[in-house]
């Protein structure tokens, strides 16, 4: 954390700290605190002419003896979490009654769900944090009960995916690394492929309760208890999943830790991005409904020069919406989805990025029909040739471009494409020429014209009160050059100005945090026009016209309408 430099500095992180407090973010809240204790009194007041030093470092010392006991507060409220999680911890697999009520409240559902809401595999690298879990039952229930997509009323219901004929021959990939899973055939035959027996038809009588594809109970392995690193170790490979296709039953073989990871980290999220809840964007909607929805729901359709695209890239200013269109799609089309933050794979897991974009591509094909969205794309395939280029982000960048080859469509027997690769960066011109020419689409998402900033303040401030005099033309107006992650921050600063106003009176009349804590009902006041001009002058627009000028230029060069 930054420690602050000045006066000015001081007051608004004791501000933050406090605020955080109250909000229940202990850690940045404690954070905040620690900033501000961190310095010394002769440091702040360095820069104070001679004659204020003295009394301003007394005053500091004050005010930092009084932040002491805020602190000492804030870590007895942490000690108390970090008890009731270990608490937690060690009754785990007792009765785990969340689970028991998730489970009850999901029952009724099940009943109604033909065909079950696609795997997402979430942030390869970036797994969910526990909140993000406790998020998960709702998009599920949510598909169902909205027919599961806001598609033309054309294309209104999608076959489900064990109905969507089946690619059968195998890829250049395919026959070079592990098999692909074959396809469950109907009525419990054996398929005639090369890969291994179907999973489904090997059990059987299994095959009504878990072989077959989409059946009422059938479990996605990657969904539910996924098994922890350290406790899968040596417990073998769950039915069904990638790791037991690759290596049977006993799950153990040089990748298996990758494997393990991949569907570990990369799997429970399910994204809940309706077309609604993006702002604007729609020549961006209907491109991507066409290039990527549209070509899963009705693949006969989409064959010879209507082939699918190859690869898809979104680019665009930071904070458009790309993500969200992603997910977007992902919600969409409930394929099984593998969100994929580019930068991090390259740095994090260096010595086996390339390993694992050849597994990632292996697992898309397991589990097709799959969307894999690479954000950030340009972290993995920027230019090549570049003295400084690192050999082993070299060869990372030609597995990409040999597993990108390995999706396009495949004019097998029923001539479906299995599986779809999306895209996004903020930097399309340091992409690599040869991935460039993969992504044979590339869409760009502009920052939000005034009607998507309208709707952008609409959809931020649906739950938010308003007062009487907020004038939302005015505010599009006011926000011209801003990314809807701006104007998103707009809204945010706005909601909160009336917790800020209370809590500064509530210091002045020498509240404790205590009592501040129960002024809750209170801060909830409508939010004003005034506060959004203050929030506007607060947050700065986050895009420069240069770069705008340079997002125009290469659309004009590589882009696609
Ligand atoms: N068109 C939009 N509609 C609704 N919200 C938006 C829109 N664009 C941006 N936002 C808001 O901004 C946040 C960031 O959006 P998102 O991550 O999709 O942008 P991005 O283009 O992927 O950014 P980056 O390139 O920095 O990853 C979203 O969580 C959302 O709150």
């Amino acid at each position: 954390m930054r420690r602050p430099a000045n006066a000015g500095e001081v007051e608004r992180d004791i501000k933050m700290a406090r605020e955080h407090l109250l909000l229940g973010n202990y850690e940045a809240s404690k954070a905040r605190y620690e900033a501000v204790l961190s310095i010394s009194a002769e440091q702040l007041v360095a820069a104070l002419p001679d004659h204020e030093r003295s009394s301003a470092a007394e005053k500091f010392e004050r005010v930092q003896h009084g932040l002491k006991s805020e602190v000492n507060l804030l870590t007895q409220i942490l000690d108390t979490w970090k008890d009731l999680g270990s608490f937690g911890a060690a009754n785990q697999g007792k009765v785990n009654i969340l689970e028991d009520f998730a489970s009850m409240a999901a029952a009724p559902q099940k009943e109604e769900v033909k065909q079950p809401p696609a795997p997402v595999w979430d942030g390869v690298i970036a797994p969910p944090s526990p909140r993000d879990r406790g998020r998960e039952a709702k998009p599920a229930a949510r598909r169902v009960a909205s027919g599961g997509n806001n598609l033309p009323g054309w294309a209104q219901d999608p076959p489900a995916r064990r109905d969507v004929p089946q690619r059968r021959s195998p890829t250049r990939q395919e026959e070079r690394s592990v098999p692909t899973r074959r396809q469950p055939q109907a009525h419990g035959t054996h398929g005639h492929g090369h890969g291994p027996p179907d999973r489904g038809a090997d059990r059987g009588t299994d095959r009504g309760d878990r072989g077959e594809r989409g059946g009422r109970n059938y479990k996605k392995p990657w969904m539910d208890n996924v098994p922890k690193k350290d406790e899968s170790k040596g417990k073998g490979a769950e039915a069904g999943s990638f790791l037991e296709h690759v290596y049977g039953s006993s799950g153990s073989g040089p990748d298996a830790d990758l494997i393990q990871m991949l569907e570990r980290d990369c799997v429970d999220r399910c994204p809940s991005v309706t077309w609604d809840s993006i702002a604007g964007l729609e020549q961006a909607k209907s491109l991507l409904e066409e290039a990527v929805v549209l070509p899963l729901v009705m693949p006969e359709y989409f064959q010879g020069i209507r082939r699918p695209w190859k690869g898809v890239l979104m680019f665009g200013p930071p904070g458009t919406g790309k993500t969200m269109l992603a997910k977007a799609v992902a919600t969409q089309c409930s394929t099984s989805f593998f969100n994929v933050s580019a930068s991090t794979m390259a740095s994090k897991y260096r010595g086996d990025s390339e390993k694992l974009v050849r597994l990632l591509f292996e697992m898309a094909r397991f589990y097709a029909p799959t969307t894999i969205f690479f954000d950030e794309i340009d972290a993995l395939g920027s230019k090549r040739g570049d003295a400084s280029e690192h050999e082993a982000s070299r060869r990372v960048k030609a597995e990409l471009l040999v597993q990108m080859d390995g999706v396009g469509t495949e004019e097998g027997t029923e001539g479906t494409r299995q599986v779809m690769v999306l895209a996004a960066t903020n930097r399309p011109w340091d992409l690599d020429e040869a991935l460039r020419r993969r992504l044979e689409k590339r869409i760009y998402i502009p920052l939000p014209e005034a009607e998507g900033r309208k709707q952008l303040f609409e959809i931020n401030l649906r739950e938010v009160k308003l007062g009487t005099d907020v004038a939302i033309p005015g505010l599009v107006d006011k926000t011209k050059g801003y990314s809807g992650a701006d104007v998103t921050n707009v809204c945010r600063e706005a909601a909160m100005m009336g917790l800020r106003r209370r809590m500064q009176k509530a210091r002045q009349e020498g509240k404790s945090l205590v009592e501040m804590h129960n002024l809750k009902q209170e801060v909830d006041v409508p939010v004003t026009q005034a506060d959004f001009l203050e929030a506007i002058s607060n947050v700065n627009r986050s895009v420069g016209n240069e770069d705008l000028q340079r997002f125009a230029d290469w659309m004009k060069e590589f882009g696609s309408i």
